[in-house]
């Protein structure tokens, strides 16, 4: 069973993106591919008179084994805002046994699980978890989105620390060009390749700004291993 956990710089960099594409890409040689969103702030109509979180959804779109909703997203908290904040206004205590539960079943049933995180490294889940401890307690590969604007650079290498002091590897870094304004995007580009060689991550993808964000273009940019 493949796994990793893909956390990124902040909310709003891509993760999902990121993610879509290694299902869609781990999907060309494993039968069985799952996303879990495992805990979602902000939910929508999903059509079918229930709710659901936009990015449990785009997973199960790129996911080719389908599951209930208890496994995919176990956590789905109704306000997008923090998830400690968006679990207290819920009454909610997120806790990880439910969660880490949900990920044995998954991994049972799937030959890849490709866990989203929400935010970055540090967000908390409540007064005393949070996302890396929930990245720690599953214990997956980490793959960090670095979302490429001013100020990611300081984020990508606090957060590359972050996660190598928990322990847990590093398998890897995205770039995703969210703002197709940033000036000189080729120098942070190469500052940011250098400095995560260096860590031992190699940069699994160079994503463009893309209007319509699409994963299955970014699949086929993954190196081997990942496809
Ligand atoms: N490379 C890109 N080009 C253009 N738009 C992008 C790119 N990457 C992400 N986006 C857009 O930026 C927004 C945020 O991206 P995304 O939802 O993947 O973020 P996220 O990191 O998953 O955030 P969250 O913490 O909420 O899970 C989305 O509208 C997405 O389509
Ligand atoms: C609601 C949003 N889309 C994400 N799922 C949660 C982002 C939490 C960010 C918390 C923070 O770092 O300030
Ligand atoms: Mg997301």
């Amino acid at each position: 069973m493949i796994g990793c956990f893909v956390t990124g710089t902040d909310t709003g960099v891509g993760k999902t993106l990121a993610s879509c594409a290694l299902l869609h890409a781990l999907a060309k040689h494993h039968p069985r591919v799952v996303g879990m969103k495992a805990v979602a702030a902000g939910a929508e109509p999903d059509g079918q008179g229930g709710w659901a979180n936009e990015d449990t959804l785009a997973l199960r779109a790129a996911s080719t084994l389908a599951v209930p909703a208890a496994l995919d997203n176990p956590v789905l908290l109704p306000d997008p805002v923090s998830p400690h904040i968006a679990a207290r206004r819920a009454g909610v205590q997120v806790t990880l046994p439910p969660i880490l539960d949900a990920y044995r079943q998954l991994a049972a049933q799937a030959d890849a699980v490709v866990v989203e995180g929400a935010g970055g490294w540090r967000v908390p889940l409540s007064e005393t978890l949070g996302i890396a401890d929930l990245a720690m307690a599953l214990q997956l590969p980490v793959v960090l989105v670095v979302g490429l604007k001013l100020g990611c650079l300081n984020h990508a290498l606090l957060t590359a620390e972050a996660i190598r002091a928990s322990g847990l590897p590093l398998a890897g870094w995205m770039a995703s060009r969210v703002d197709p304004q940033m000036l000189v995007p080729e120098e942070n580009m190469d500052w940011l390749r250098r400095q995560m060689d260096a860590w031992g991550a190699p940069l699994l993808a160079d994503i463009p700004w893309q209007a319509t964000p699409d994963p299955h273009s970014v699949a086929v940019t993954l190196p081997r291993g990942w496809q």
